[in-house]
């Protein structure tokens, strides 16, 4: 188990008193989570947040929450040093089906992207610089139809990061990906969080082992009970259930999951998940 030095700075996402209810079934109760800017000595180092939950309790919902496309009953969700309300397009999503353009070669869909925030030509320099970073480069010219699986995943993250500001959710990006492909997108992630300080992805997963090993803090969505032992309607994220692997010095480990204290956790936490 190796610590790290690290500090926190400022908050860049903020989800307070956040509650959702369809009908009036509450979905999500009550949700107070934060991700705080951190820092280490001589590094970029962004963040990277796992969240998990079982089907069906309510991730979905909340990533929708957090990126500003649907509004909650009740509660704030603040992004960004300037914390202003969430809006859609300041937040990147990845979903499973990523929606590229495919009438559009790599390279438009890019710019098409890049323009939203930037100047044509200031765009056009992004997208090379990700074309470049994400291996994508000799594939430019290509129809979404024409790329891999693996391409089309960098692809999407690439395109997400061109037209939001620093935040973005990756919804089950493990899935369906073979054990090379999984490293090529860790390895990503990675770069992604040490590109820029400011950078946070969130990783929505049931993959438990390889979202782990990424992250430094952890969010588990789950139910509570009241003092009778009845199930409290609508789940929440406990303060309990929101670890910080920087703390608990498993974050920033090359090669983590060999380590013992590392397994340890990941069964605390797959337990964590059962009981919920
Ligand atoms: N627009 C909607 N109207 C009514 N109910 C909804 C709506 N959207 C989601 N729900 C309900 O909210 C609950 C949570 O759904 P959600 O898709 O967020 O689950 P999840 O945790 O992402 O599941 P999984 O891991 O299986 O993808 C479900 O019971 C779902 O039916």
């Amino acid at each position: 188990m190796t610590a790290h030095t690290y500090a926190y700075e400022s908050p860049i996402l903020t989800l307070q008193n956040v509650s959702m209810s369809f009908h009036n079934e509450p979905v999500l109760r009550d949700i107070n989570a934060q991700v705080l800017d951190v820092t280490r000595p001589g590094m970029n180092q962004g963040q990277v947040v796992g969240f998990y939950g079982r089907s069906g309790i309510g991730k979905s919902v909340l990533c929708r929450i957090m990126a500003g496309l649907i509004a909650p009953t009740a509660g704030t969700v603040e992004v960004g040093l300037a914390q202003q309300a969430v809006a859609p397009g300041m937040v990147g999503f990845v979903q499973q089906r990523y929606p590229l353009f495919d009438h559009r070669t790599l390279l438009d869909n890019l710019l098409v992207a890049a323009e939203r925030k930037y100047a044509p030509a200031e765009a056009r320099q992004h997208v090379d610089a990700y074309l470049e970073r994400f291996c994508l480069a000799p594939h430019r010219k290509k129809y979404p139809a024409h790329l891999s699986g693996g391409q089309r995943q960098r692809a999407a993250i690439a395109q997400q990061l061109l037209c939001s500001d620093h935040l973005i959710l990756l919804d089950e990006p493990f899935s369906g990906l073979d054990v090379a492909m999984i490293d090529e997108l860790k390895q990503i992630i990675v770069e992604v969080t040490t590109m820029d300080e400011l950078n946070t992805v969130i990783i929505i997963s049931h993959d438990i082992v390889t979202t782990t090993a990424l992250a430094d803090r952890l969010w588990l969505l789950g139910y509570e009970h009241d003092a009778a032992g009845a199930l409290v309607p609508g789940a929440t994220i406990s303060p309990q259930h929101q670890y910080n692997l920087a703390e608990m010095g498993l974050a920033w480990h090359e090669n983590v999951e060999a380590e013992p204290e590392f397994a340890q956790f990941v069964e605390h936490i797959k337990n964590e998940i059962r009981g919920s």
